[in-house]
């Protein structure tokens, strides 16, 4: 089943965006970013810390908003929209998989993975989130509470989340972070054969250029600017780059 149209569709676009932070001494984090996550695609975010990669995440899910330029999620500009408009796209069209995992500890893992759905104001689909939980070997735990569960199996919930309202984009951010690398790998895993055998959209912030090269493509930020990009990247090439980034 593919969840997304053909790679040519930008399934989120960010065209000339700056964002400077009240009370970020008037630095801005973005500075005139232009980037285009094709749909159905595996992109990952590099870059120094504080060089605006959480910011252009983001900015690009609608979490924040941009201080100039425009965000386009599956080719609609959300930052024309208003509150609470602008929930509403951002919960029918975004995932979001953290670092921390985010789970309600007081719900059951089958809840916290229709929780998104129902915010959404959507009848949950039972059916593809009983598949989904599956796909990430937890479908005997759906009455477990997240405290019950091993960090990677937590986060393997937090992409089963993602993915069961078929969203147009999952963003990721440092989604591996907190995990050992067996469990960091089973996430990505799980984050590849998304956009592989489900056609989804993932955009994922890291630190780690070994995730990195999982993604289809990476994009470089340093001072707030795109710095480049590369294709189909190994670990070793992501490495060099962000060598180069670090000693500027
Ligand atoms: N809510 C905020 N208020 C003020 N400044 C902020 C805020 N969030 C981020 N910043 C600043 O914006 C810049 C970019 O931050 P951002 O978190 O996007 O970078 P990053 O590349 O994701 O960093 P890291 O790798 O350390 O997570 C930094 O200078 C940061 O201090």
């Amino acid at each position: 089943m593919h969840l997304a149209s053909g790679p040519a569709v930008a399934a989120a676009e960010l065209e000339d965006v700056s964002k400077t932070y009240p009370g970020g001494g008037g630095t801005p984090a973005l500075r005139g970013v232009s980037a285009r996550f094709a749909a159905g695609s595996f992109s990952a975010v590099m870059g120094p810390s504080g060089s605006g990669k959480s910011t252009l995440l983001n900015c690009a899910a609608g979490l924040e908003r941009p201080s100039a330029g425009r965000v386009r999620l599956a080719g609609e500009d959300i930052g024309a929209l208003r509150e609470p408009a602008l929930t509403r796209a951002r919960r029918r069209r975004a995932g979001f998989v953290f670092q921390s995992f985010n789970l309600v500890p007081a719900l059951s893992v089958w809840q916290n993975v229709l929780l998104p759905q129902r915010l959404a104001g959507m009848r949950p689909d039972r059916a593809w989130a009983g598949e989904v939980l599956e796909r990430v070997g937890l479908a005997g735990h759906r009455h477990a509470r997240p405290d019950q569960l091993s960090g990677g199996q937590q986060q393997r919930v937090a992409v089963a989340r993602a993915l069961a309202g078929r969203p147009e984009v999952v963003f990721a951010d440092e989604p591996t972070g907190a995990l050992d690398l067996s469990a960091g790998h089973e996430v990505l895993t799980l984050l590849r054969e998304a956009v592989d055998q489900l056609g989804q959209t993932v955009v994922m912030v890291t630190h780690d250029p070994a995730a990195a090269a999982w993604a289809d493509r990476v994009l470089f930020l340093a001072d707030g600017v795109v710095h480049s990009h590369l294709e189909r990247a190994s670990a070793a090439e992501v490495a060099a780059v962000m060598t180069e980034l670090s000693a500027r």
